[in-house]
């Protein structure tokens, strides 16, 4: 071949590269961690206390420990769906499409709250309570084609499946349909991730605005991305088929903290990270933290890296545990909801109203 001829292989995937639909990486990264620990090492305003998290890490082990804390643990919640299969994929997927934003700046027994089961069910669980209900009332709520239905689907049908038994209404309603929107357009296959957790969070992250959870932060180049739902997901996927079937993710020890409002609020109250004088100001009023500034940025980037942190510790005190950054957070976040049934918050979740988290 004459050295001006390129060869025809290596034309055809050049073509493929630059109409970006070769797939070199066969094993995808996030960024999230390395995003994370760049904003820990930038940050003022927000610190980890190595001290205080290396004895939390030996508290989170012996407390999971005794709790059999495990994937099992998910499937053991009262609400969340028990079955296997694809119908619970669906569940999950809407559930973590629209699992943001439930704080209240109202009381307690006034605050936006579900009656199913005989029970009041607020924050999280009232998310899942309505799904559970509007299933039970023949409401698809969980069918992609049913939120690309305008007719079916609307502000009213949605504020019906999310009806709450005092006067205050779910936060963001109209957030939450053009959610639910926007993802009936792209219709899902969990089997387009090839059973990679980074791949799948990735893919999310490209083909749902809803699910693109990053901020600019200063001078950086890139985005920091945290993709907290889009994690929760896979998270929750993973979790409630016990790594097997849908659940089956060969990489999922790559999925990290979900940078929410609770996590951030646990690890300061075990002192894990500590704040500026004017940020623990701001929290301890309750001001409102905008979603994007330098503030909430290095308290969702802090929490994300104290936890891989925590990961660590507890990995090198016992080498064989069966332990990732996921079950670390599923059990600080159940750990602080004890807390606050109890009535022991020491420290505020910090207030930001956003669709991420
Ligand atoms: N980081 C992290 N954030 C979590 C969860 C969960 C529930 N996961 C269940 C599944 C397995 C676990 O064992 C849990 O039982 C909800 N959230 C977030 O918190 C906020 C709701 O708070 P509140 O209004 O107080 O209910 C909101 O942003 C919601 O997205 C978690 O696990 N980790």
């Amino acid at each position: 071949m004459s050295d001006d001829e390129a060869d025809p292989e290596l034309l055809a995937l050049l073509r493929q590269h630059f109409q970006g639909k070769l797939n070199l990486d066969e094993e995808p990264e996030t960024g999230v961690l390395e995003g994370a620990e760049y904003v820990c090492d930038n940050s003022i305003d927000v610190a980890l206390n190595m001290r205080a998290s290396k004895n939390a890490a030996a508290l989170i082990y012996e407390q999971m420990q005794q709790k059999e804390f495990s994937t099992a643990s998910w499937s053991e919640h009262e609400l969340h769906p028990k079955t296997k299969d694809e119908s619970t994929v669906a569940f999950i997927f809407t559930m973590d499409l629209l699992n943001f934003s439930f704080w209240s700046l109202r009381p307690e027994e006034e605050r936006f709250a579900i009656s199913y089961r005989d029970k009041n069910w607020t924050g999280y669980w009232s998310l899942v309570a309505s799904l559970q209900r509007a299933l039970e009332e023949d409401i698809p709520i969980t069918d992609p084609h049913y939120w690309q239905n305008e007719e079916e689907c609307n502000l009213e049908s949605l504020r019906y499946v999310f009806r709450s038994c005092t006067d205050e209404e779910i936060p963001l309603l109209e957030a939450r349909l053009s959610c639910l929107r926007e993802a009936g357009k792209v219709l899902y296959e969990v089997e387009a991730a090839n059973k990679s957790a980074a791949g799948l969070v990735n893919i999310l992250a490209r083909d749902f605005d809803c699910f693109r959870d990053e901020s600019r932060y200063e001078g950086r180049r890139k985005p920091v991305r945290f993709l907290k739902r889009a994690q929760i997901l896979v998270a929750d996927i993973w979790a409630c088929f016990n790594g097997e079937g849908y659940g089956e993710f060969r990489d999922i020890d790559k999925i990290t903290m979900f940078a929410d409002y609770r996590v951030p609020q646990i690890l300061a109250t075990l002192g894990c990270i500590g704040y500026s004088p004017p940020l623990q100001a701001m929290i301890a009023r309750g001001d409102i933290i905008e979603n994007g500034s330098d503030y909430e940025i290095q308290l969702r980037a802090c929490s994300i890296w104290c936890v891989e942190l925590l990961r660590r510790e507890i990995k090198r005190q016992h080498p064989d545990a069966k332990i990732n950054a996921i079950l670390i957070d599923f059990f600080l976040y159940d750990t602080m909801k004890l807390l606050e049934a109890q009535g022991k918050e020491t420290i505020p979740h910090h207030r930001t109203r956003s669709i991420w988290y």
